[in-house]
């Protein structure tokens, strides 16, 4: 499978035959990550630099489809997990070989006749998005121009996204997709009558209620993400209203996925998804091994941002998403940056739509190395190249307001497994750098630490050297 100049998912020219290497193993399955490469890199966007490790990066992949303790592992084929043969052609075509863990356990499940609701949990970067894409694309009648399969996530990067996959794998049949984001479809546009329709809460409800999207018929209804899109401190609200809206006369199979599921929102989404059938984690399996931990030990704020600078200088890194947990710090420090040469970008929610898109395209395209980001893309957003994660600012719920008037802080552990997510996808190794800077951020890390069960190793930053020889190791 190809990308695009922007990184998203196009069609290649022919379908590839299914891949003959298939293994088979039939040992239990236990959800452990470890570390690895992905497959397929040769096809990805050729202005990058990822083209040069083909052939040892497939090889990693299929080491690790083939081990058991892996949650890219599989005992079946595509073939088995009842596809449509334009759907299997679709996959194939993105050089998929095999399923992986979650792929070949909902599949099933939410492929089955009657429709059933389901509730899926698995790490991040290991393939939620085909799961429940094939799910819609299995579901729809493309005989009919009727809108028949709704997804929503939690940002417009992350529509955008699915979308690609939506396309690429719908690429054999005669599928239609629109957008339901913000400032997408012409103003004035009266009716949209494509099958899958992805896009963010906010502007799916304002189509539906608008009756541009008439949703009388739509038989699927997914959330990615879904702890963030019915969380009440989010998105839950406008999600609700979206479900609210669909068709009463026959049933709609609700579909959730997230890498997360923490215990407030779990009862909700037992609600939001009657009956559903259930794929979980255990907790202690959620964060991934193959993303090495580190924290940095920095004196203050300013010193921060002069260790954040060093790790520039001295290390080569792929490419790198820095969190901050304001607009105005990704801005600050992308201009302080930018002046004194180095080449960032920053993207936040206080940019318009268009700059949005031209930003993460660029980074997608590795035109961008550095992307200096808030939570906005902390969830689902899927580039390969990502090698480092930086935690500029830990993720924190309950935060002070500018008057320092509240002062239960306390780190966001969810968006921090997202986060840190952004790298290590699909087995390949990543590297995420948090910065302390006093004991209110040390004590917020060591939580962080506990929850997660994975250690969180310190690099010293008075030593730059020392500094150096750790991340390298693991940049490696
Ligand atoms: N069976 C497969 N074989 C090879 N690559 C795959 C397979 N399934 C998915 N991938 C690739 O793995 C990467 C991660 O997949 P995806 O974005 O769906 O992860 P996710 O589980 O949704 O992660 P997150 O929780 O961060 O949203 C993508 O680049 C995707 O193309």
């Amino acid at each position: 499978m190809e990308k695009d100049a922007d990184g998203f998912y196009t069609p290649a020219a022919a379908a590839p035959a299914a891949p003959t290497d298939e293994t088979k193993e039939k040992e239990p399955v236990k959800e452990v990550e470890k570390g690895g490469e992905k497959e397929g890199e040769g096809e990805q966007d050729p202005e990058t630099d990822l083209i040069q490790s083909t052939f040892d990066v497939e090889v990693t992949l299929a080491d690790q489809q083939a081990d058991p303790n892996s949650p890219l592992f599989s005992v079946k084929t595509f073939e088995e997990l009842g596809l449509h043969p334009d759907l299997l052609k679709g996959v194939y075509a993105m050089g998929f070989s095999k399923p992986s863990k979650i792929q070949e356990r909902a599949l099933p499940l939410l492929l089955a006749d009657p429709p059933q609701n389901l509730i899926g949990q698995s790490q991040s970067g290991t393939g939620k998005t085909a799961a429940f894409v094939l799910t819609m694309l299995t579901r729809v009648d493309f005989s009919k121009n009727k809108t028949q399969a709704l997804c929503l996530a939690p940002s417009r990067e992350l529509a955008r996204q699915i979308m690609s996959v939506v396309v690429a794998m719908g690429r054999f049949t005669s599928v239609q997709t629109e957008y339901a984001i913000k400032d997408h479809l012409p103003k004035g546009a009266s009716r949209i009558t494509a099958h899958v329709v992805v896009g963010t809460p906010g502007t799916m409800t304002d189509l539906i209620r608008r009756r541009v999207l008439d949703v009388s018929e739509v038989k699927v209804f997914v959330l990615d993400e879904a702890d963030n899109m019915l969380d009440s401190d989010g998105l839950g609200e406008q999600t609700l209203r979206v479900k609210n809206m669909l068709p009463r006369s026959h049933p709609v199979q609700i579909v959730l996925f997230s890498a997360t599921f923490p215990d407030h929102v779990r009862s909700f989404a037992n609600n939001f998804a009657p009956k559903a059938n259930k794929i979980e984690l255990q907790k202690n399996e959620i964060s991934v091994d193959n993303i090495r931990q580190f924290y940095l030990d920095c004196k203050s704020e300013e010193h921060k941002y002069e260790v954040l600078v060093s790790i520039y200088t001295l290390l080569t890194i792929g490419q790198s998403i820095i969190f901050c947990q304001h607009r105005h710090t990704a801005d600050r420090i992308s201009q302080r940056m930018s002046a004194e040469g180095h080449k960032v970008a920053s993207l936040h929610g206080a940019k318009d739509a268009s700059e949005r898109d031209a930003i993460i395209d660029r980074f997608r395209e590795g035109r961008e190395k550095v992307l200096i980001t808030t939570n906005v893309i902390a969830r689902g957003i899927d580039i390969m190249q990502v090698n480092m994660v930086v935690n500029y600012d830990l993720p924190l719920l309950n935060e002070r307001d500018n008057w320092g008037n509240k002062d239960d802080a306390h780190p966001d552990i969810e968006t921090y497994i997202h986060r840190i997510g952004r790298t290590g996808r699909f087995g390949r190794k990543g590297i995420s750098v948090n910065f302390v800077h006093d004991k209110r951020t040390w004590e917020q890390m060591q939580e962080i630490e506990k929850a997660t069960g994975k250690h969180i190793v310190r690099v010293e930053t008075d030593d730059m050297d020392a500094m150096e020889e750790t991340l390298k190791k693991h940049l490696k």
